[in-house]
């Protein structure tokens, strides 16, 4: 089915919340205006706990409760020196993970955001859990800042990666981490929302089998971005009508990841774990 075929009018379920531009800046000035601010300063689960009780009324895009235990669970286990986050938004994921992170002795976590309104709120928000000093949000596109942060030598190899961010630049993005050597052995990914809203190109990318990537790979690097089965309202969100990546690069297809789909709570997160 084409992407304009599965579109119709699908918005994202918001359980009955409101969904109006400007939540993100009323997250802040309710953050903000906390009568107890003190008790909640450099205290992140504080953050967090705040920001949950403004998604029961405000459909907010972050990764919530349940999602987010399971890429800590994966911090716990992998102790990555520098994680980085593709899709920062207001700083959920930045503030839960980064410090899973740092707790468990990172060096910093760098978070790349295309908005900067969302970028400055995000940063108040880690100003205000005490995050600060490691986490750090980047904005721009995805991918050049990915390049840059290859080409300054400021990242060499992915130990830890968590995707949630413009849909059909999961797999751009992925093979440009490739194409710069940067995804090695151990370098693993946990991408959002892989089943719904979906992103069949990704996932069909990580399971190919390098026979078939090197097929594909034959007619050199694809014109802008493969949206296949991904929901047009999705394909329309965050960038610019027409957008096409920044690179062209058939990636690296003699690399095989290993995959693992997770569903709590009837949602979807997934990662995929590089093996050779
Ligand atoms: C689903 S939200 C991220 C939620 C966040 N991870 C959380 O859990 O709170 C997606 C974010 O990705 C950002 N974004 C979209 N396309 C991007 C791109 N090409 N580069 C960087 N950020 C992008 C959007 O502006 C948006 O803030």
């Amino acid at each position: 089915m084409s992407a304009t075929q599965q579109s119709t009018s699908a918005r994202p379920d918001t359980g009955g919340r409101l969904s109006g531009k400007g939540r993100e800046m009323k997250l802040l000035h309710f953050i903000y205006e906390q009568p107890n601010l003190d008790e909640i300063r450099g205290n992140p689960q504080k953050v967090l706990d705040l920001m949950d009780k403004f998604e029961e009324e405000y459909y907010m895009m972050t990764v919530g409760v349940p999602k987010g235990k399971i890429v800590t669970q994966l911090i716990d286990e992998i102790k990555p020196k520098i994680m980085i986050e593709l899709g920062c938004y207001t700083g959920y994921s930045a503030i839960l993970f980064g410090e899973a992170a740092r707790r468990n002795g990172g060096e910093k976590y760098i978070s790349l955001e295309l908005n900067p309104e969302y970028a400055a709120i995000a940063n108040m928000l880690i100003e205000l859990a005490g995050l600060r000093d490691f986490v750090r949000v980047i904005v721009g596109r995805s991918d050049l800042s990915l390049d840059k942060l290859y080409r300054t030598g400021e990242i060499k190899t992915i130990e830890l990666l968590f995707i949630d961010h413009y849909k059909p630049a999961y797999t751009t993005d992925l093979k440009l981490l490739e194409h710069h050597g940067m995804i090695v052995p151990g370098s693993v990914l946990a991408a959002d929302n892989v089943l719904f809203p979906g992103n069949p190109p990704y996932l069909e990318y990580v399971r190919s089998t390098v026979e078939q990537k090197r097929e594909v790979a034959k007619d050199g690097p694809s014109k802008g971005y493969d949206i296949k089965g991904i929901l047009e309202r999705t394909v329309n969100s965050f960038m610019p009508q027409g957008d096409v990546p920044s690179f062209e690069t058939v990636g690296n297809p003699n690399l095989v990841y290993q995959s693992e789909l997770h569903q709590p709570e009837g949602e979807e997160v997934s990662h995929f774990r590089n093996m050779s």
